[in-house]
């Protein structure tokens, strides 16, 4: 557990947790303890029997590495409760480990198209991630004031174009593999015994997944059959699924794991499947990754309606002199984005791994 009150998770008591996912089902507690955020008694309930989660874990993404501890216990944590932001100092060397694991330079300083890839997506989660503390700071820590901290997301993300031009591609990635799985998706089993939710889940993906101002301002959002095409592709490709791994305080192990298997998810999406995905293709994904992919696609969405939100006031007093560059970039991706945006989606829980 981490020491951090703003950084500790709050795990959901046994009677939140849907019936479908109970099986066998076991008692439930009489008293409904509630999940207080950011409280130290907010203690973490890790009683659950771990065989009921056996179906979860028995397929391994490739695309992501355990490296933690995990003895096979999943607990349940509302997503809303714990909600991605600032969570206290934490060390740079957290991300420079990322980004050394993920991209090592070759000897001649050259980057292959692969790992261009990889660092780009390490990034634009990187922005998004940052854009997200930024959203939600605590501003005065002596009257608990939390609040958007301009300067920081200036700071960390809006000032470099490149960050803002990672973040965008990050998404589209994502998208892609979101809209090649469409048939998948659609069918993916939407059941936390909750009819009206899971209704409204369905019907949410199917908006999500037929929108056709999406489809039409953006068919194919990223060409994935151009990658992996290189001389040593499949020796890359294969040492990439070695070292996706991310570590942290508790919070940002939540946020940073789940959105690493939203990832993952996306490359398994893309590179498992030739062309578009027909339901006579293998493909297979569990509950968590699907969850994780959409929640990931709802975190960067989110981030780059902040980025648009926040960027005209730098706009305005930068005198569009040094953000003149990421100006231009997000005023052409803002028309895009204002054709598509509309419809958004959230799918508020999900199991993650323990520790
Ligand atoms: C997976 C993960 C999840 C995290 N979640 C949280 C969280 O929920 N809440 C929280 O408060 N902290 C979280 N952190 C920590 C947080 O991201 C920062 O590391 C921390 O706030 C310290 O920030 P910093 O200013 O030192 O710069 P950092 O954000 O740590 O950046 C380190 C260096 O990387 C470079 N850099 C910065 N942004 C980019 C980019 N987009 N692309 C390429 N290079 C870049 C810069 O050179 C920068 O100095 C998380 C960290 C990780 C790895």
């Amino acid at each position: 557990m981490c020491k951090l009150r703003d950084c500790s998770v709050c795990e959901c008591p046994e009677n939140e947790f849907p019936e479908s996912f109970r099986r066998p089902p076991f008692d439930l507690p009489a008293d409904d303890l509630k999940c207080q955020e950011g409280k130290p008694e907010a203690a973490v309930d890790r009683t659950l029997d771990s065989k009921v989660f056996r179906g979860w874990i028995e397929v391994d993404n490739p695309w992501t590495i355990d490296d933690e501890t995990d003895n096979g216990e999943m607990t349940y944590v509302n997503l809303l409760l714990n909600r991605e932001r600032y969570t206290g100092p934490s060390a740079r060397r957290i991300w420079d480990a990322v980004y050394s694991e993920n991209c090592p330079k070759y000897a001649s300083g050259e980057i292959c198209q692969e790992k261009k890839v990889l660092y780009k997506l390490i990034s634009g989660l990187h922005s998004a991630i940052s854009i997200h503390i930024a959203d939600d700071y605590l501003l005065d820590e002596t009257k608990n004031l939390w609040g958007t901290n301009p300067d920081l997301m200036y700071d960390r993300v809006l000032q470099y174009p490149d960050r803002v031009r990672n973040l965008y591609f990050t998404l589209l990635f994502v998208l892609r593999a979101v809209t090649k799985a469409k048939d998948y998706l659609e069918q993916a089993e939407y059941d936390t015994g909750n009819a009206e939710e899971d209704l409204k889940a369905q019907s949410l993906m199917r908006q999500l997944l037929y929108n056709p101002k999406l489809q039409a301002a953006c068919p194919v959002p990223f060409d994935e059959a151009k990658l992996w095409k290189g001389q040593s592709g499949p020796e890359l490709k294969q040492q990439i699924q070695k070292q996706f791994r991310i570590s942290g305080c508790e919070k940002c192990r939540l946020w940073g794991k789940f959105q690493v298997l939203g990832l993952g998810t996306a490359l398994k999406i893309l590179f498992s499947v030739d062309g578009e995905y027909r339901p006579d293709q293998h493909l297979q994904l569990q509950r968590n990754e699907v969850i994780a992919l959409v929640n990931l696609l709802n975190r960067l969405s989110e981030s780059i309606k902040l980025v648009q939100e926040m960027s005209p006031t730098f706009e305005k007093t930068m005198k569009g002199l040094s953000l003149e560059p990421a100006a231009k970039l997000l005023s052409s991706w803002k028309r895009l984005w204002e054709t598509v945006v509309g419809d958004r989606l959230f799918i508020t829980e999900a199991w993650v791994p323990s520790g």
